[in-house]
């Protein structure tokens, strides 16, 4: 006998449950960025490392719309890369993470480069974008799904950095004030498709799995992060070196 399908309603909770179980909010490299414990040091290797996941997020989205045949689904997506990319009167996220970069002392030329990032970040990162290259849209988009959860976190980040570090002001933190405006229409749209397409046990099985699997993407960057970085500071081969890829501030 084939299994039932779960209702929309105990579907979108069980979604919901692998975010309060496994979303990178829980991870402690996120409790001393925002609480203040970071060193400098480790905050930018942070902001060297989610570069690398910033510059991949509209690649994976262009991966994604090169396989819709659906205008409509593809008018909806591309709001995503320009978001990131810019527009003519839009800067983009890119532009905004890199002044993150520069308020955080580093050179947004040497940033922009991705040299210096963990392989591990790297290894996550590009999975991800394969993932979505090479699986079926509902689990691309089911994957896409973690950022419900981020508003709370881009909230919290806001709050905690302002309170804690002097680099951290409106324009520096711009990345996360926009994505507060841009993610809820996303994942509205995302949400809602995937509750439409998972239709049998065995899709929302399917999409349930996505969205671990990009949970595991977001927390072994972080992972990675601690390892190199905080404890046991074991930087590998290549990594970012402190000190390297410093913004040179010229005398006024
Ligand atoms: O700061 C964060 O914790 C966080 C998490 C995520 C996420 O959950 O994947 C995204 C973002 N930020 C983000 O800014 C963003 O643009 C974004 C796009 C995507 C995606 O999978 O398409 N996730 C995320």
């Amino acid at each position: 006998m084939t299994k039932a399908p779960q209702s929309r309603d105990a579907f979108e909770a069980r979604l919901r449950q692998i975010g309060a179980e496994r979303y990178h909010d829980l991870h402690p490299f996120h409790d001393r960025l925002h609480g203040g414990q970071c060193t400098m040091e480790e905050v930018q290797a942070w902001v060297i490392n989610r570069y690398y996941y910033q510059h991949s997020i509209p690649m994976k989205d262009a991966a994604f719309m090169s396989r819709v045949e659906d205008p409509d689904l593809r008018r909806a997506w591309r709001s995503r890369m320009e978001d990131h990319d810019g527009t003519a009167d839009n800067e983009g996220g890119i532009r905004r993470w890199l002044r993150l970069a520069e308020a955080v002392g580093l050179d947004p030329d040497y940033v922009s480069t991705t040299e210096g990032v963990l392989p591990a970040t790297k290894f996550a990162v590009d999975a991800y974008v394969r993932f979505v290259r090479e699986k079926t849209l509902l689990e691309a988009v089911a994957a896409s799904l973690t950022e419900l959860f981020a508003p709370k976190i881009h909230a919290n980040r806001i709050e905690g950095l302002l309170k804690n570090y002097a680099f951290a002001d409106d324009s520096s933190l711009s990345y996360f004030r926009n994505r507060l405006k841009e993610a809820p229409k996303d994942v509205a749209f995302g949400l809602a498709w995937v509750l439409d397409h998972a239709d049998t046990a065995e899709k929302q099985d399917v999409a349930a799995r996505a969205l671990i699997f990009k949970t595991d993407v977001l927390w072994s960057q972080l992972d990675a992060l601690w390892g190199a970085y905080v404890e046991p500071r074991r930087i590998p081969p290549g990594a970012w070196q402190p000190g390297t890829g410093q913004l040179l501030r010229q005398a006024s």
